[in-house]
């Protein structure tokens, strides 16, 4: 067991604060916890990507999945965009489908294709396949070696989050076998497969809490679920099959931390599911992640002041000219409103994106967010 993990599992909150370096710029905690900051912090979903040309020679000639293997690589390209740009947070270099792995499935990063299943689920028989009971400190210690190593070396400058994928997320890829635009094998299991879905889905929850906690345990300060896939489900079915998780993972991964006298913020990012705003703002997360389509005011007032919110520029809006980046920002920013918000994008950055140009939205948000801080 590490120092920091013996603190932590000690609850010893005096020691377990000397184990890392100071934090210097807390702005993007402040904000999550809804607290007034001098600016409104910024980090972009997929700020370590290929837009960078130093992550591309980083990960030249190597496995997509041996490169999350490695906590030197994934400390080094964690760390990256930072040398770059004013972010007010990191997010750890990893992958969702770390999680499938780790209940047994063979995942390969094919270049030209993304992530592919060796064999994925087809019938409910097949999850018998799957491992009944993941040592999780066993299967995903090098993602948690790899939070340990670079909050040692991110110095403090910034808070580092850690993420999983959600349980349906992870199940739609792990019966699609990769990336689709239907889902439609995946959801043919929940309608015609109901029980077998949320066997799955309930133990993907379990492996997922016990990730998190690991997670916090190596170093994470944040946490961040992803159901990038929540827009292919309707209200219906996203109450069924993706809400009762995603509540179930913030309040067991909470009472866990309470217990361990420790406050990690958690953000729920819910990809395309406008339709559930109210439910996700009382789902236990500080913090509700919102893509594009949806307005800021009118997110502000569905959800009511009960949760920050974090988001939602239309990556595509980094395709404009810088100044035009600026005044799309200005308008995101008085639509929310400085206080209880995160500036990010609606979704991550493209591999073709101008470097330049995320240096020109980060500039713009804490340029315009420390202008209207002034006026009130
Ligand atoms: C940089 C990268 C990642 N994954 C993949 C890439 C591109 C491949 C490469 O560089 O070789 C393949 C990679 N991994 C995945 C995909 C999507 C495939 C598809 O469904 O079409 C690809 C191309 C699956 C994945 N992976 C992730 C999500 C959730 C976020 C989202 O909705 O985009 C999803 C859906 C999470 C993820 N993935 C990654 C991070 C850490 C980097 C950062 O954000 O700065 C994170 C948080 C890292």
């Amino acid at each position: 067991m590490k120092l920091y993990q013996k603190y932590f599992a000690e609850k010893n909150a005096l020691k377990l604060a000397y184990y890392f370096p100071q934090l210097k710029n807390n702005t993007f905690l402040r904000a999550a916890r809804g607290e007034q900051t001098e600016h409104v912090p910024v980090w972009c979903m997929r700020q370590a990507g290929r837009y960078l040309p130093e992550f591309r020679a980083s990960r030249e000639g190597k496995d997509f999945f041996e490169t999350c293997r490695s906590p030197e690589h994934c400390c080094e390209l964690t760390l990256q965009p930072l040398r770059r740009f004013p972010f007010d947070a990191a997010i750890i270099f990893s992958d969702i489908l770390v999680v499938p792995q780790a209940l047994g499935m063979e995942v390969q990063m094919l270049t030209g294709k993304g992530p592919t299943f060796t064999d994925p689920l087809k019938e409910p028989e097949d999850l018998q396949r799957l491992r009944a009971s993941v040592d999780v400190n066993k299967e995903l210690d090098y993602v948690f070696r790899a939070i340990t190593l670079t909050r040692h070396k991110i110095e403090g400058k910034v808070p580092l989050i850690g993420f999983s994928g959600a349980p349906w997320t992870l199940m739609s890829y792990m019966i699609e076998g990769g990336g689709s635009n239907t889902h439609s094998k995946a959801k043919r299991w929940l309608y015609r497969h109901p029980e077998s879905s949320h066997m799955l889905l309930r133990m993907l929850t379990d492996v997922i809490v016990e990730y998190l906690l690991g997670q916090v345990a190596a170093g994470a300060q944040a946490l961040q679920l992803f159901e990038s896939h929540a827009g292919i489900l309707g209200p219906v079915q996203f109450k069924e099959f993706s809400l009762p998780y995603l509540r179930d993972i913030a309040r067991r991964v909470k009472d866990k931390l309470k217990e361990m006298d420790q406050d990690v913020p958690m953000i729920v990012f819910a990809k395309d599911a406008h339709y559930a705003l109210e439910e996700l703002s009382e789902s236990h997360y500080e913090v509700v992640g919102l893509d594009w389509t949806i307005d800021p005011r009118s997110a502000r007032k569905r959800t009511g002041g009960k949760v920050s919110l974090q988001g939602n520029m239309d990556p595509c809006a980094l395709y404009a000219p810088k100044e035009r980046i600026s005044d799309i920002v200005k308008k995101m920013l008085e639509g929310f409103g400085s206080r209880g918000y995160i500036a990010n994008l609606g979704h991550g950055l493209y591999p073709d994106m101008d470097p330049e140009n995320v240096g020109a939205f980060v500039e713009a948000v804490h340029l315009h967010s420390k202008n209207m801080n002034k006026q009130v």
